[in-house]
């Protein structure tokens, strides 16, 4: 599984395109599925480059949502508290 630091997806902000959003410790590129996404894209383009992992929770997303993230999870922080997996 590949690492990422913050200092990298920090840059995955919308700036150069692409849009990479943290939950529970997994990455996410969401470039592909911004338009697609229920909930609307501005909401996921706001967080992107940072954590999302309270939004996420707050809005008690089904388990199909949950599903679905696994799609597009590219990897996982890294940090040197160790590495939080949420799913694997
Ligand atoms: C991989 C990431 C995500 C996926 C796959 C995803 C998927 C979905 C899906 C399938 C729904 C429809 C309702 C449900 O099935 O629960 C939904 C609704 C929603 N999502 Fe997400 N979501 C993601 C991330 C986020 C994040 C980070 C936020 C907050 C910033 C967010 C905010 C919302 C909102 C506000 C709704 C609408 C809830 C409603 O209409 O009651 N989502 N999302």
């Amino acid at each position: 599984m590949k690492t990422y630091s913050w200092q990298e997806i920090a840059k995955h902000n919308g700036s150069n395109g692409s849009y990479w959003l943290v939950i529970h410790g997994s990455v996410h590129d969401l470039t592909n599925f911004l338009e697609e996404h229920p909930g609307g894209e501005e909401i996921l383009m706001n967080l992107a480059g940072k954590d999302a992992s309270e939004c996420f929770d707050d809005i008690g997303h089904s388990y199909d949502a949950k599903t679905l993230c696994k799609k597009f999870k590219i990897g996982v922080v890294f940090n040197d508290r160790g590495i939080n997996l949420f799913y694997q």
